[in-house]
């Protein structure tokens, strides 16, 4: 039975920042045209493995960015365009709310900066995510920012995306009462791997022969 026949109607909500101005941590060493490219290829890599977890309902891309929109179009995913506050977690949160309008039961948050993030990874996270008011995080490696998180109702959440945020997610979900599960980042390696430095892009690895990431580096001479 599918996740959202059995009553679990989770969505995937990716924001995504305009290409022209992404990945600015990379900017001392790489050019804008390939951070362009790049954060081009992650996301078209993060749609592709989203789209392979039957446990998300359908996927939804916050966007300023006709590009990505358009991107999202093509790969199925619907085009929520972002409003005039501009920003990560406004952002976030208009589509939790939107979502909460369509009456869906949660919304797991991804990053547009993790290619290697796989559909196993996606499904077991969702799997994981306790029933009722609940919110899961995925923190970083610092256990500082937050790798992905999953909230029910989509609109359950006050999202403190930026620095620290992961004590504050924790602190928001025990203020919105609802059930919490944190995750061990060693149990989502793909997840892992975001992509925000150069060292970042150097530990590449797992990903897989058809990844848009790994085609791009490769014609950079980088994989
Ligand atoms: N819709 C939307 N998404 C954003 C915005 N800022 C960041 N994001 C997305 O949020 C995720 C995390 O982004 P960051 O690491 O903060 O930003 P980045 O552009 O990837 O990298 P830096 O420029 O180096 O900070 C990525 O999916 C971004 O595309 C924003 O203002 N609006
Ligand atoms: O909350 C966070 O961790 C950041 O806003 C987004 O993560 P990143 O900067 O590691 O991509």
């Amino acid at each position: 039975m599918s996740a959202a026949r059995a009553g679990r109607d989770i969505l995937a909500v990716v924001p995504v920042k305009d290409f022209a101005l992404a990945k600015q941590r990379l900017s001392g060493a790489f050019p804008p045209s390939f951070r362009h490219a790049l954060a081009r290829a992650m996301l078209c890599d993060v749609l592709i493995a989203l789209r392979g977890a039957e446990a998300i309902a359908g996927i939804v891309v916050v966007t300023a960015d006709p590009e990505a929109g358009l991107l999202a179009g093509e790969y199925g995913a619907r085009l929520l365009f972002e409003g005039a506050v501009r920003g990560l977690n406004p952002a976030v949160a208009q589509a939790g709310a939107y979502l909460a309008a369509e009456r869906r039961s949660g919304m797991l948050v991804v990053p547009s900066d993790i290619p290697a993030v796989t559909s196993d990874e996606i499904a077991r996270l969702v799997a994981a995510h306790p029933p009722g008011r609940a919110v899961s995080v995925v923190p970083a490696h610092d256990r500082e920012g937050t790798n992905a998180l999953v909230v029910s109702p989509p609109d359950g959440l006050r999202f403190s995306f930026g620095p620290l945020s992961f004590p504050m997610h924790l602190a928001n979900a025990r203020e919105a009462q609802a059930a919490l599960q944190v995750h061990e980042l060693a149990q989502f390696p793909g997840l892992a791997r975001d992509i925000d430095r150069p060292e970042d892009l150097a530990r590449l690895d797992r990903l897989p022969p058809g990844s848009h990431t790994r085609r791009l580096l490769a014609e950079q001479g980088m994989a």
